[in-house]
């Protein structure tokens, strides 16, 4: 049962699948320690309101300047109209929310959208900023907009390392991929360095992390800022149990049902034996780079598991499904229940771009890595699973940035059977339960939702 509700907190996350859940599951937490909660989801398709009941989370669409008939990317392009036309909505949204019966006090807000802490602090809210990507990238972002960290003109010329308070050092590489070159993705450099413009303002700082997991860095952190790591937020049903129908990112009413077809697949194989691969939810590989991955999967023989989103399909080799089908070694499917699948006994590794979700939910479920990050913060995400956690490997590329058949095949056969492979097994599985201690009642991270559901009440 929930608690008597304690007050009412708005979450506006940047619109993005990978930064929405970490705040539907943050919502989840607090509406269970008696908060109510309204997720505000900037959006160019108006839905009518809805509330979950399990959790008293109400959702609602404002607009954010697009039309239905553009393409869903575009504000990912044309920010000025983003921040322009969410603003506005954002600013009429708090104001009417302000004289209902139950008047919001705080807005949790992503980063990504420092507009949001101008708007909530104008219109008297405590402030939260809430990182859903580790600290290993934003801290990167943060000393670029220090003018502590010169970000080289080309990645190519005199190639240092990056050193940075409580990290290893970082070859270019290493980076996140906004960080690595002048000149390279400059819209998104500028959008990713301008979360730290105005964050000192912010009233709370929050982010989906544990502080065993990041100790160093954590550790500098909290000389700077009044910061507290609240993760992982994974659902509850794979981390402490503790709210049993919390068994997915969806809320009650919109949720898909699981595919069964999937699980049954998976159950027929032995322990251990199953490659999963999967790409989280904007990656988009190259054909060539689909290809090798298709090869070096055949190639090693294990059994395997491929989430494909439809827009992906074609890039694979003509006859591969059909293959695998006949054959019965492998199966590609649109979409897995990646979670239901991390925690299948059948699971001997996960081939991954390194997303922060996907790494916290191979690391909750204690199943090792191969990384082929891509962009982003996946690379420095992938030098942590690799080198500081010693959970996985990282395949290397060329100087196009191609990872080839043999290495991907080289990397899940060191996964699967090496004997690096069982060390990793063995850190993993540590970290699995650093994780569950953390999110578990009295757990670091436990406490510190406590503290901050204190400073609301
Ligand atoms: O078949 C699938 C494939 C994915 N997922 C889920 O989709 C999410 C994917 O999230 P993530 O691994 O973080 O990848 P992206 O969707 O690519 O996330 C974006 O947002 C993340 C958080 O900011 C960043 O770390 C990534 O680099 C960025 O690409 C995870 O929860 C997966 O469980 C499924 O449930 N089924």
């Amino acid at each position: 049962m929930s608690e008597a509700k304690k007050g009412h907190v708005l979450f506006f996350p940047y619109p993005l699948q990978g930064h929405i859940n970490p705040m539907i599951q943050l919502a989840k937490r607090l509406s269970k320690k008696g908060i109510t909660s309204t997720l505000i989801i900037a959006s160019k398709d108006h839905r009518e309101p809805y509330t979950s009941d399990d959790y008293s989370i109400t959702v609602h669409t404002i607009h954010d300047g697009f039309f239905p008939h553009e393409h869903p990317h575009a504000k990912f392009v044309d920010l000025d109209r983003f921040h322009n036309s969410t603003s506005r909505s954002l600013t009429d949204f708090i104001s009417s929310a302000k004289l209902s019966d139950n008047p919001p006090k705080a807005l949790i807000y992503d980063p990504f959208m420092p507009f949001a802490l101008d708007i909530a602090k104008d219109l008297d809210l405590y402030v939260v900023a809430y990182f859903t990507q580790p600290w290993l990238a934003s801290l990167v972002y943060y000393h670029i907009n220090e003018g502590t960290y010169d970000v080289p003109v080309d990645r190519h010329e005199n190639p240092t390392l990056a050193s940075f308070p409580g990290f290893p050092l970082l070859s270019q590489d290493d980076l996140p991929s906004f960080a690595c070159e002048k000149g390279s993705y400059p819209l998104l450099h500028e959008f990713v360095v301008r979360q730290f413009s105005n964050l000192l303002q912010a009233d709370c700082i929050l982010c989906n992390t544990f502080d065993q997991l990041e100790p160093k860095v954590v550790k500098w952190m909290n000389d700077q800022w009044p910061v507290k790591n609240i993760g992982p937020v994974v659902p509850s049903k794979f981390l402490d149990n503790r709210l049993p129908e919390d068994k997915d990112y969806e809320l009650e009413n919109s949720k898909t049902e699981p595919d069964e077809s999937v699980l049954k697949w998976l159950g027929n194989r032995p322990a251990k034996s199953v490659v999963y691969v999967a790409f989280g939810t904007l990656v988009a590989l190259s054909e060539k780079q689909m290809k090798e991955i298709a090869m070096a999967i055949s190639q090693t023989g294990y059994h395997f598991l491929w989430s494909v989103r439809e827009s992906e399909r074609s890039k694979l080799p003509s006859g591969f499904i059909e293959e695998a089908e006949e054959k019965d070694s492998g199966l590609v499917a649109k979409w897995v229940p990646q979670l239901e699948v991390l925690a299948h006994e059948s699971i001997g590794c996960f081939v991954s771009h390194c997303g922060w979700n996907s790494t916290l939910e191979a690391l909750c479920l204690g199943v090792p890595m191969v990384g082929v990050p891509q962009w982003t913060d996946q690379p420095t995400n992938a030098k942590f699973i690799e080198d500081v956690w010693k959970i996985g490997v990282r395949v290397r590329t060329d100087g196009e940035g191609l990872s080839s058949k043999e290495e991907i095949a080289r990397c899940i056969v060191e996964v699967m059977e090496g004997e690096r492979g069982k060390e990793m097994r063995k850190n993993v599985e540590k970290l699995k339960v650093l994780a569950r201690e953390a999110i578990s009642e009295g757990g670091s991270s436990d406490k510190k939702i406590d503290e901050f559901v204190a400073l609301l009440t």
